[in-house]
């Protein structure tokens, strides 16, 4: 196990490439499983969930190459091996081999999943869907068991607009008998590449990126090869980062429309932003005025850039609240943010910044995956060390994170934990 170390306060320049996006990864990789034969998936980003998704298609069966961010899986041999412990709980996407087994199988067995402690996470609208598309749904002793005599279209309507419970019920229903149209469909940009994934091998999809979402179910479903798309979120931090600790950076293979929320809030900031076709240009702002953000879904906010964007708002002159919509304790990183010197409240689902606060490198724990983001960029602005630990959570969606930064100019480094800190670690 190791931790993070980062001297502050060198300003940083250059550029840096983002990687694939992990929320499509994460869907993209299941859904090979509904294929007959191999699906090549291109630009993949190399981060632990996408690896511990390679193993979990290896243990059903699959034959998985990954190599030069490219995973070429070969579902031929697959079975539904039932999946309750182990890798499925690291991660909370493993939903999805929920939807893509019992598309291909008709039944699957899931442990519940993982992922970020945000607030509850629960999956009943993507129970919900399966139950319509025919399923019988269980949970027992914290494993998800579906099984289905024959998946036939319905018409779902989402209580909750539901990034996961859109793509599961989507690639549950490629498969089924007649149409599926799903109402208040999530419209995040990684649903459409699912659904440009899914078209490729051979399913009927209309409507994904908006909210209502007509499938018509087919027999069979082929290989292809996919390129995913950028990761937005990812994109978002280097923004977020660049802002607060850059002296120009250029952010390359950035889709700005998927940004258009975060890229209005840091010009009405004061930040100076040139964006292009696939690069954005985030240049060093002379001072920075106090905004209020409300996460929300697509094209809102989003949830998954509120806990980055807070630590450069310790930087504006004023105040400023963060309030998520999405999650109702998706502040954990406050408290870390408050040892390096920040002056900040937590009232509600809101966060109330006061600043400006010249923060101090101290001695911090990364609780979640952006929760680890906003402590890095802390960490860039503040005066002297910091030390990061659950950096594997970092791990789960920064690809090569150390060495971009590295590239940008940043003095930061890996160390091991100590014999003390990984007794900590073990026993919180
Ligand atoms: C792997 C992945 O893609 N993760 C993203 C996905 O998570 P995830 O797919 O888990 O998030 P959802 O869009 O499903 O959740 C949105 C909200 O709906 C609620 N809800 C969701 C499903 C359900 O069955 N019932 C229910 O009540 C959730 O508790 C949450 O409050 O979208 C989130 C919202 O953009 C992002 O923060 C995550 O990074
Ligand atoms: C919450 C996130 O991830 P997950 O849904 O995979 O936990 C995230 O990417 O910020």
């Amino acid at each position: 196990m190791e931790k993070l170390k980062i001297a502050g306060g060198y300003p940083l320049k250059g550029t840096v490439r983002i990687s694939g996006a992990k929320n499509s990864a994460v869907a993209l990789i299941p859904a090979t499983i509904l294929a007959d034969s191999p699906v090549t998936i291109e630009g993949l980003p190399e981060i632990s969930d996408v690896e511990i998704l390679k193993d979990l298609l290896e243990e059903i069966g699959g034959t998985v190459q990954f190599s030069n961010n490219e995973m070429t899986v070969d579902p031929s041999s697959m079975i539904s091996m039932p999946l309750p412990n182990g890798k499925v709980k690291k991660l909370r996407a493993s939903y999805y081999l929920m939807g893509a087994m019992l598309g291909r199988f008709k039944k699957a067995v899931i442990g519940l999943p993982g992922g970020c402690h945000l607030g509850p996470r629960p999956i009943d609208q993507h129970i919900k869907g399966f139950e319509a598309l025919g399923a019988s749904v269980t949970n027992e002793q914290g494993a998800i068991y579906l099984r289905a005599n024959e998946l036939v279209g319905a018409r779902i309507y989402l209580d909750v607009v539901s990034v996961g419970a859109t793509i599961n019920i989507m690639l549950a229903a490629v498969r089924a008998k007649g149409r599926t149209i799903i109402e208040n469909a999530a419209k995040e940009p990684e649903i459409i590449d699912v659904a440009t994934l899914l078209t490729n091998m051979g399913a009927k999809i209309k409507g994904a990126g908006t909210d209502v979402i007509r499938i018509d179910g087919v027999d069979e479903l082929h290989g292809c090869r996919h390129t995913i798309i950028p990761d937005r979120i990812e994109a978002g931090t280097y923004l977020i980062l660049g802002a607060a600790a850059g002296e120009g950076i250029l952010i390359d293979n950035i889709i700005p429309q998927h940004l258009e929320s975060l890229i209005a809030k840091l010009r009405e900031m004061g930040v100076p932003i040139d964006a292009k076709d696939d690069q954005v240009f985030v240049g060093k702002a002379e001072s920075f005025k106090p905004v209020d953000i409300k996460t929300l879904v697509y094209p809102g906010f989003p949830t998954d850039l509120q806990q980055p964007f807070t630590s450069l708002l310790t930087r504006a002159k004023g105040t400023s609240v963060v309030t998520d919509t999405i999650y109702s304790a998706r502040f954990k990183h406050i408290d870390e943010l408050r040892r390096m010197n920040a002056n900040i409240k937590v009232e509600g689902r809101s966060a109330i910044i006061s600043g400006p606060v010249q923060l101090q490198g101290a001695k911090v724990k990364a609780s979640d995956l952006r929760a680890g983001a906003a402590l890095v960029i802390a960490g860039l602005m503040a005066e002297g060390i910091t030390e990061i630990t659950g950096v594997e959570h970092i791990y789960r969606g920064y690809s090569h994170i150390v060495e971009k930064l590295e590239g940008l100019g940043a003095t930061i480094w890996k160390e091991d934990l100590s014999k003390e800190e990984m007794e900590q670690m073990n026993q919180a």
